[in-house]
């Protein structure tokens, strides 16, 4: 079922034309994979979706009706759960306090007040944090304070997952267990919208791939599709012959 709608959206700062009439679209039960190359208007088009971007044209539509005009609070409350690139835990707060945070407020907004400290604990087990539950949010490694952004993400509840780099500072294992918990999600029948540059996670867990080059999709597909794309390969991947990672990493 399609959860997300992105429709003819352009977006303009100034002379800069960052997001340039791009149509996509995330499946609720899917992982959707956004990528290109630095600059090609992915945080952008994640700004519009959440909407803290107004577009200069086009429409977004979740669940069948447009969000393009809707507040960012009402576009979370309708199930709209972000992560950011930078981090944006409470630095001073236990990694559990920030858990809780995000619990108490998506509580607070439906007017449930059962205290919730197992589902808190349940939360830092599933995304792999409770070594550092009683850590400052601050202190912890790069890698742990994504999968906190995750956590306090999923506090809420969210119908659609939009994650913006989520796996950088993971390690290869960890990113491993990211991805086979990324397919859990989706399982429960989440959309998830991922924007990475680890073309090793991005093509083993999405289903589809669209790639943004200069603000525009240049293809749309299966990861399969989207390897064999000659544009995709031109302007993002690399030779078809050379290994994924070595172009991306250069890149980074
Ligand atoms: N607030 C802004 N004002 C002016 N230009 C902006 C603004 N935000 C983004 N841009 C420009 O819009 C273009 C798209 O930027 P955006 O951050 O969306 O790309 P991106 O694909 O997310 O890049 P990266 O992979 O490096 O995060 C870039 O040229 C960027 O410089």
């Amino acid at each position: 079922m399609t959860l997300l709608e992105v429709d003819r959206v352009v977006v303009r700062f100034g002379g800069v034309t960052a997001v340039n009439e791009a149509s996509f679209t995330a499946d609720g039960g899917a992982i959707t994979g956004l990528i290109g190359p630095n600059g090609a208007g992915k945080t952008t088009c994640f700004n519009v979706i959440s909407g803290l971007q107004k577009p200069t044209k086009g429409k977004v539509h979740f669940q069948g009706r447009s969000i393009t005009s809707s507040a960012v609070h009402r576009r979370a409350r309708k199930g709209i759960g972000r992560t950011f690139q930078r981090l944006e835990a409470f630095g001073s707060l236990s990694v559990r306090d920030n858990v809780r945070v995000a619990f108490d407020i998506h509580r607070g907004f439906r007017g449930v007040l059962k205290p919730g400290a197992a589902d808190v604990e349940a939360l830092l087990e599933r995304v792999g944090i409770s070594d550092y539950a009683g850590e400052r949010a601050d202190a912890i490694p790069t890698g742990a304070a994504r999968l906190l952004e995750l956590a306090r993400c999923l506090a809420c509840d969210p119908h659609l997952l939009l994650l913006d780099e989520p796996s950088s500072g993971l390690d290869e294992a960890e990113s491993e267990a990211f991805g086979a918990l990324l397919r859990e999600l989706a399982a429960e029948g989440r959309g998830i919208l991922m924007v990475e540059h680890d073309m090793d996670l991005v093509m083993n867990v999405c289903d589809t791939i669209h790639v943004l080059d200069f603000g525009e999709v240049i293809a749309s597909g299966s990861p399969a599709e989207i390897r064999a794309d000659a544009r995709v390969q031109q302007a993002y991947l690399g030779y078809s012959d050379e290994p994924v990672r070595e172009p991306m990493e250069a890149q980074a």
